[in-house]
């Protein structure tokens, strides 16, 4: 991975050759210690896709933000994953000899294993494997705060124990060659815990269902139907709730981590005068590849956003991969079907610019995926930029109320 403004904010350091016990070179890249945590070796698996290195760099983002402290990360190219190990054998016992070189306790793939080569690498290596669908659930799980969001992530992880099991099960009919003999031990207690954990799946379900039933309620009450409502939507670690901090002046957690927020705070933000008060919501950010439990978990939550006259699309100006993440935002928006609402692009983190790219104008318009948006450059952490930010949502607050408080006739003014 070459050294670039982005991984070197992440600390990734220049491949490193180390020697096995019999002297053959094995190559990592050795990151840097930062603070505590169980350390684990990250492992890329590169089949030509574009972007590969942000996303193993994600992936580091990723262990941290779930506490955990990655010593190193090994990547290598393949055509196609091994229907056993994921990777060739000779690989995996270089993961195994890298990971007792690094005080490895866990390994990390970037890519989704499947539970057969999830268990055949745990049992070839001795160390707990997991993928990143199962690094976003433990994030998820460890963040969650209201009601609503435990039982959101708790349902996301009994869908994704759930297909475990299946698959495992089918795996195993496989391997009995699939003759009619039901009832072998094996299966037994499998289609026990799948029937356990389908019950436990339906009543998380109903529970869910009742909360926001009476969330919804409450929104509806809490908000007058005239209320502009804006939304802050954006890639994790954009700055969403740094930006909704300054604008609001709250104090919603805001740190490098991905997902820090997982549930959605509203707040009144007062814009003068002529404009009043708009409400204005920071939710939970986006994700390339959310695992689909959660997408669907979390659909509610993001359904809050789809709900807005305007959303602050928030962008992380100063990641080289933020054209990716763009695009990866206005995806899920669409699968929400917000895609169609008015939308502001906000690039925020303006002071992190290197001085040779700052752009020269405050605002311009920028063409995504074959719409035009009009875009704003803001620091929401020095400031800069936010009044003209302030500005045109006042504006558009204020149309917004002049078309609502005309009359039904104000068309066809009588003369
Ligand atoms: N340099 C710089 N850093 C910023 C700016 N805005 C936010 N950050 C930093 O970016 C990181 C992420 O900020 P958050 O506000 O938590 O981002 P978020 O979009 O709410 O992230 P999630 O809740 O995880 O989706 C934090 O370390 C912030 O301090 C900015 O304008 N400049
Ligand atoms: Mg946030």
């Amino acid at each position: 991975m070459p050294p670039t403004e982005a991984n070197n904010k992440n600390g990734v350091a220049a491949p490193c050759h180390t020697a096995a016990p019999d002297g053959r070179a094995l190559v990592s890249t050795v990151l840097p210690v930062q603070g505590e945590g169980v350390p684990v070796l990250l492992v890329g698996v590169d089949f030509g896709a574009e972007g590969f290195d942000a996303e193993l760099l994600e992936l580091g983002l990723l262990a941290r933000s779930a506490g955990l402290n990655p010593a190193a990360a090994l990547t290598c190219k393949r055509q196609a994953p091994d229907a056993a190990l994921f990777v060739g054998s000779g690989k995996a016992d270089e993961i195994g000899e890298l990971a007792q070189l690094h005080g490895a306790r866990e390994i990390i793939f970037d890519q989704a294993l499947s539970p057969a080569q999830q268990r055949n690498l745990e049992r070839r290596l001795g160390l707990p494997v997991y993928d990143r669908t199962m690094l976003i659930l433990e994030i998820f799980a460890q963040r969650a705060r209201s009601h609503e969001g435990k039982l959101q992530v708790e349902l996301a992880r009994l869908q994704y124990l759930s297909t475990r099991l299946v698959r495992r099960w089918t795996h195993l009919e496989r391997q009995r060659g699939g003759i009619g003999a039901r009832g072998g031990p094996g299966e037994r207690q499998i289609e026990l815990d799948r029937r356990m954990i389908g019950d436990t799946l339906r009543r998380t379900r109903e529970r869910l269902v009742r909360v926001q039933r009476q969330r919804a309620t409450q929104r509806r009450q809490r908000q007058r139907r005239d209320t502009y409502k804006v939304s802050l939507v954006g890639y994790t670690n954009a700055g969403k709730s740094t930006l909704f901090n300054a604008l609001v002046k709250a104090r919603a957690y805001a740190a490098d981590q991905l997902f820090a927020t997982l549930d959605t705070t509203t707040r009144r933000l007062y814009l003068g005068e002529v404009a009043g008060s708009v409400s204005l919501s920071d939710t939970v950010g986006f994700i390339r590849d959310l695992p689909h439990g959660l997408i669907n978990a979390f659909k509610a939550t993001l359904q809050e956003a789809a709900d807005a006259d305007l959303l602050l699309h928030v962008v992380d100006a100063a990641s080289l991969d933020h054209p990716q993440q763009m695009a990866q935002v206005q995806q899920v928006l669409e699968e929400i079907g917000a895609a169609e609402l008015p939308q502001i692009l906000v690039f925020n983190k303006l002071d992190a610019f290197a001085p040779g790219v700052r752009p020269t104008v405050g605002r311009d318009h920028y063409e995504l995926l074959g719409r035009e948006y009009e875009r704003l450059f803001v620091s929401a952490q020095t400031g800069e930029g936010l009044d003209a930010l302030r500005d045109e949502l006042a504006a558009r607050a204020a149309g917004h109320a002049q078309r609502h408080s005309e009359p039904a006739d104000a068309a066809h003014p009588s003369s």
